[in-house]
C-alpha cells in the first residue's frame, strides 16, 4: 500500500498478443511478497485467459462479454468498488486490457468515481509493445473518427516495455525504438523478452501523471464516446470433443500461412485423441505455438472434465462458417470412445514436436513448438 493509504493499481495495456498474459504471469510468479489482485478483460466471445492466467494465491476478476473501454467498464467499477472494501486484503492491482482498448477510459475510471478516487492510486500504465508486429499496426489506416488502438496505447504510456526482442535484429529494434519516441517522449522504454523486466521497474513506480495525460488529451476528463474499428471482429468456437494432432496442425498452419496478415490473433484450449493433457494454441499473425500441460503452465484435463475445446479468432474479414467448418472437420471423437491411448498419444506428442513445423516451416522454441507460418 501507498504512504496514502491508497492501493496502487497498474494498467497492463499493448495490443492483441503483445505478451500482455505472459507480463502477467511473470510478475505473479517472481517472488515479490505482495498480495495481487488481478482484473482481466479480454476481448472475443470465448474467454482462454480464464485457463492462461495462473490462477496461485491471487484473486482474478474476468471481465468478458466486452471491452473494458466501453461495454464492461461498469463491471470495472463494481469490481473495484468491491476490492475497494478489502483494499487492506492487497497491496496491489493489475488490470489487463483487451488488446483492442483505447486505455483513456481506463484510467478515466479512477477520476470519474469519488470513492474509487479515495481507495486507489494509479500507478502507472504499462504499455507492452510486439517488436515483430508493432511497426504494421502503428501504419495501419484506420476508418475516419477511430482511433489506432496501438498509437493510443503508446502515446497515453507511463512505461513501455519493448517486449520480443528475441524476434527483431538490433537495427529493426532501434527503429522502432524511434518510432516510439516520437509518439511519446516520456516514458521509458525497457527492451524485453516474455515480459522479463525486474519487479522494481513495474510496480510502486509511481510513474502515472494526470497532467502529462492532460497534455496529450486535453478533454480526458469528459466522458465521451469512442469508436471501434467495426472491420475487426472474433469468432468464437466451443465444441467437446478431441482433436486429431495431424488434422489440427495441418488447418491451422495452412489457415495462419494463407490469412496471417489479416488474422491478429488466434487462441485456443484444446483436447487432443489419446492424452489427458490439455494443450494450448497461441497465434500472433503467422506465429504459432502449441504448449501442453505437460510442459506447465496450465492443468492436465481433469477425469472428469468435459473436453470442451474452445478457440477464438480475432481479426479483419474472417469467415465464422469458414472457420467452425474447419475446426470441427479436426475433430474426431469424444472422450471415452474407445481410441487406442498409446497410438493417439504417440499422435499427440508427436503433433506438439514435428507435425506443426511441418505444416509451417520451423522455428524452435523454449516451450512447446514455434512456428513461422
Ligand atoms: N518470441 C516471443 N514470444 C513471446 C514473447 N512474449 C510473449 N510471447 C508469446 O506471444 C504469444 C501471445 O502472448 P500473450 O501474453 O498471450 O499476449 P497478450 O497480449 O496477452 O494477448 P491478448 O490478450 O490475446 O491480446 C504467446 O504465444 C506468448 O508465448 C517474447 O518476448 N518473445
Amino acid at each position: 500500500m501507498e504512504s496514502s493509504g491508497k492501493t496502487p493499481v497498474s494498467v497492463v495495456t499493448g495490443f492483441l498478443g503483445s505478451g500482455k498474459t505472459t507480463l502477467v504471469n511473470y510478475i505473479l510468479s517472481e517472488n515479490h511478497g505482495k498480495k495481487i489482485a488481478v482484473v482481466e478483460n479480454e476481448f472475443g466471445e470465448v474467454g482462454i485467459d480464464d485457463a492462461l492466467v495462473m490462477q496461485a494465491q491471487e484473486e482474478i476478476f474476468e471481465m468478458n462479454n466486452g471491452c473494458v473501454c466501453c461495454t464492461v467498464r461498469g463491471d470495472l467499477i463494481r469490481i473495484l468498488n468491491k476490492l475497494a472494501k478489502r483494499r487492506n486484503k492487497f497491496d496491489h492491482i493489475l488490470i489487463e486490457t483487451t488488446g483492442l482498448a483505447d486505455p483513456a477510459p481506463v484510467l478515466q475510471t479512477f477520476f470519474v468515481d469519488d470513492d474509487l478516487q479515495e481507495s486507489f492510486q494509479l500507478d502507472a500504465l504499462i504499455t507492452v509493445v510486439d517488436a515483430k508486429h508493432i511497426l504494421q499496426h502503428l501504419d495501419e489506416a484506420k476508418p475516419e473518427g477511430v482511433e489506432n488502438e496501438s498509437v493510443e496505447q503508446i502515446a497515453f504510456a507511463d512505461r513501455i516495455l519493448l517486449n520480443k526482442t528475441d524476434l527483431v535484429e538490433a537495427e529493426e529494434q532501434a527503429a522502432i525504438k524511434s518510432r516510439i519516441k516520437a509518439i511519446n517522449k516520456f516514458a521509458e522504454v525497457i527492451e524485453c523478452s516474455y515480459g522479463r523486466v525486474p519487479l522494481q521497474q513495474l510496480l510502486g513506480i509511481q510513474a502515472f501523471s494526470l497532467d502529462r495525460v492532460l497534455a496529450v488529451e486535453p478533454d480526458f476528463l469528459e466522458d465521451k464516446e469512442h469508436e471501434h474499428d467495426s472491420s475487426i471482429s472474433s469468432v468464437g468456437i466451443e465444441r467437446e470433443g478431441l482433436c486429431d494432432m495431424a488434422l489440427l496442425q495441418q488447418w491451422l498452419g495452412g489457415l495462419l500461412r494463407e490469412q496471417g496478415a489479416d488474422l491478429f490473433r488466434s487462441k485456443g484450449v484444446l483436447a487432443v485423441q489419446g492424452s489427458d493433457d490439455r494443450y494450448v494454441f497461441q497465434g500472433v499473425h503467422m506465429l504459432m505455438q502449441m504448449s501442453c500441460s505437460s510442459s506447465g503452465g496450465v492443468l492436465p484435463w481433469g477425469p472428469q472434465e468435459r473436453r470442451l475445446n474452445r478457440i477464438v479468432f480475432i481479426g479483419r474479414n474472417l469467415d465464422r462458417a469458414a472457420l467452425t467448418q474447419g475446426f470441427e472437420a479436426c475433430l474426431v471423437g469424444v472422450a471415452g470412445s474407445g481410441v487406442s491411448p498409446t497410438a493417439a498419444a504417440d499422435g499427440a506428442a508427436g503433433m506438439a514436436g514435428n507435425a506443426l513445423q511441418q505444416a509451417a516451416g520451423a522455428v524452435s522454441a523454449d516451450s512447446g513448438v514455434k512456428v513461422q507460418a
